[in-house]
């Protein structure tokens, strides 16, 4: 089997020194195809608040300087497995969403040919739209493990349908979920109103709160989080202001009694042996952040993901089909 092509050796080139992709990986360009993919969308024109997000993946990129390549929490040396490489960031239109919508769709579905797995960097959670979207077009509905303060299923701003605040109302309603295998986790703060509540739980979502992560721990909200997915397709979104202000204060909207990033990984981390077929990382916004505590966040968490599409890669490639998909395509 030939070897796959590593991050630079950060013992050989400080790893302070040149502007590298994700992890110091190759790009895509230079190995050719690529197990998984992590690619950025500098999109932020969907916010409701504060501005800046556009900035989120460059910002992950260069906080992920630190990371090595063996993962002992999942005992994988993911780049090591698979080929892993940075695909860069998909140029966007920051003055039309449908366009940029569209251009997402489009280069999320090219990027995953093959079966190749897709981690997106954010970029506003606008972009998990097309993101799943995407994911539909390759595997059918699927599940969802959305990790936010917010639920994002209101329906408009200002009268637009096509916001930070509104990607899973809009994914629910072009049957593109798995309504089976919904789930917002640490959800917090005030909402609009009851109603909200009422729509989202309409749309089948079930709710694992901030408040019940910390009530109930990481293990047992994992284990009900698993039992409820089962081996759909699932895909990942993780909103980084489901962590707290003060472990991810770079984001547009903040607010308080979040998640540590300690929780956070640790559940990610439960995942393991999940039909995992694709993730992102949205809304960081690099001007909030401070001694970069969100990039530094973020970019575990898009390392975690990369270990766990990797540790699938080996179960799958070692046996069947990676999807159903794969058989029809
Ligand atoms: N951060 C995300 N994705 N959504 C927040 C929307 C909050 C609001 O303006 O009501
Ligand atoms: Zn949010
Ligand atoms: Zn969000």
């Amino acid at each position: 089997m030939p070897q796959n092509v590593g991050p630079i050796d950060s013992s050989r080139t400080p790893r302070y020194a040149g502007r590298d992709g994700f992890a110091r990986l190759p790009r895509l360009d230079q190995v050719g195809r690529a197990d998984i993919v992590v690619a950025g969308v500098p999109f932020d024109t969907g916010v409701s608040y504060r501005p800046g997000a556009r900035f989120g993946p460059n910002h992950i990129r260069e906080a992920s300087r630190l990371l090595r390549p063996y993962n002992p929490a999942l005992d994988v040396s993911p780049f090591e497995l698979t080929q892993v490489a940075d695909a860069g960031d998909i140029a966007v239109n920051p003055f039309d969403i449908a366009e940029a919508i569209e251009t997402v769709q489009s280069a999320a579905y090219d990027l995953t040919a093959d079966g190749t797995r897709l981690v997106t960097l954010g970029g506003d959670h606008t972009i998990s739209l097309p993101l799943l979207r995407a994911a539909a077009e390759r595997h059918g509905p699927v599940a969802l493990l959305h990790f936010d303060a917010h639920l994002d299923t209101w329906d408009t701003y200002f009268g637009a349908e096509f916001t930070h605040g509104t990607p899973f109302r809009r994914a629910f309603e072009e049957g593109i979920l798995d309504t089976e295998a919904l789930s917002h986790v640490g959800t917090r703060g005030p909402l609009y109103g009851k109603k909200d509540l009422d729509d989202d739980h309409r749309f089948g979502f079930g709710i694992v709160t901030s408040a019940d992560v910390y009530r109930q721990g990481v293990d047992e909200v994992v284990a009900k989080l698993r039992d409820r997915i089962g081996d759909r397709p699932l895909y990942i979104s993780i909103d980084v202001d489901v962590m707290d202000p003060a472990h991810a204060p770079g984001t547009g909207t903040p607010e308080a009694g979040g998640v540590t990033s300690r929780e956070l990984l640790e559940i990610i981390r439960g995942f393991v042996g999940l039909n995992l077929i694709g993730a992102d990382v949205v809304e960081v916004a690099p001007a909030y952040d401070h001694a970069e505590l969100t990039g530094v966040a973020a970019s575990h968490l898009a390392y975690d993901l990369v270990s766990l599409l990797a540790l699938r890669h080996r179960e799958t490639s070692a046996g069947q089909p990676a999807d159903a998909s794969a058989l029809s395509r």
